[in-house]
């Protein structure tokens, strides 16, 4: 299971709203790897099926408003969102950031790799959230470039970068990286622009 009270560093869920939400999204992460390495009968697959589909049924009682969904709380680090990709920050400066991440399987594209996609959606998420920490909140992705330099391993720990290479007005220019080891396996350039008001 998690540790939730080290990943909602500034979000608005107490301490023990964090660690079940977390909790339950741990255990859907784990449905989702699950269902990436099996081949069960369809009788099966009919039967879970419904199972799956009853859980969702139950937790549409309790849907709210954007502002209160637990998924969109800040500071959670992908950790208490069902799609993103959890990560660690181990240092953080005003224009630096150092931490780890690791793809799970159902992140895999093929031959034991990350899925490109799954890279991309890291860094859009990393990225984005130093840049509403450091830079400027309330801006939203420009661009994104990554180069792809090496195969990306799934189930282990790789080193994650980032920086703020400069703010003009409205715009964060932000560099990240992805590492195994020595090996570079990919990097992200990436502009920011803060939305004025009345933008959405
Ligand atoms: C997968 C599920 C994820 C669910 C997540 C759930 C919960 C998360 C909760 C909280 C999130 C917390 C933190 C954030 C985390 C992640 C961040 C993700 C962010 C995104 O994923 S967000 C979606 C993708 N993103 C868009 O949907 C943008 C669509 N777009 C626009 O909204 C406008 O396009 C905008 C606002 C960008 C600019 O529009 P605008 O009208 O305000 O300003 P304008 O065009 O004048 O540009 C001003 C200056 O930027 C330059 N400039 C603009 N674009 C450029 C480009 N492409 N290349 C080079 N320069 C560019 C201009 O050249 C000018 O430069 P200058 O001032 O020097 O002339």
């Amino acid at each position: 299971m998690s540790s939730p009270g080290a990943v909602c560093e500034e979000g608005q869920l107490s301490a023990a709203q964090a660690d079940a939400f977390v909790g339950m999204i741990t255990a859907f992460r784990d449905l989702q790897s699950t269902l990436c390495l099996v081949a069960p009968p369809p009788e099966t697959m009919t039967e879970l099926t419904g199972a799956i589909e009853n859980v969702a049924t139950r937790l549409k009682e309790f849907e709210v408003g954007e502002g209160e969904r637990f998924a969109r709380d800040l500071g959670m680090r992908g950790q208490g969102h069902p799609v993103l990709i959890p990560y660690r920050v181990t240092e953080l400066s005003e224009t630096s950031m150092l931490g780890s991440v690791s793809f799970g399987l159902a992140n895999m594209g093929g031959d034991g790799t990350a899925h490109g996609g799954a890279i991309t959606m890291l860094f859009d998420d990393v990225l984005g959230t130093f840049v509403s920490r450091r830079g400027q909140p309330d801006s939203r992705t420009a661009f994104l470039k990554v180069d792809y330099r090496n195969i990306t391993p799934v189930n282990r720990e790789l080193r994650l970068t980032a920086s703020i290479d400069r703010i003009e007005g409205r715009k964060t220019f932000v560099t990240g990286a992805l590492a195994d080891g020595d090996v570079v396996c990919a990097e992200a350039e990436a502009l920011f622009v803060r939305v004025l008001p009345p933008q959405p």
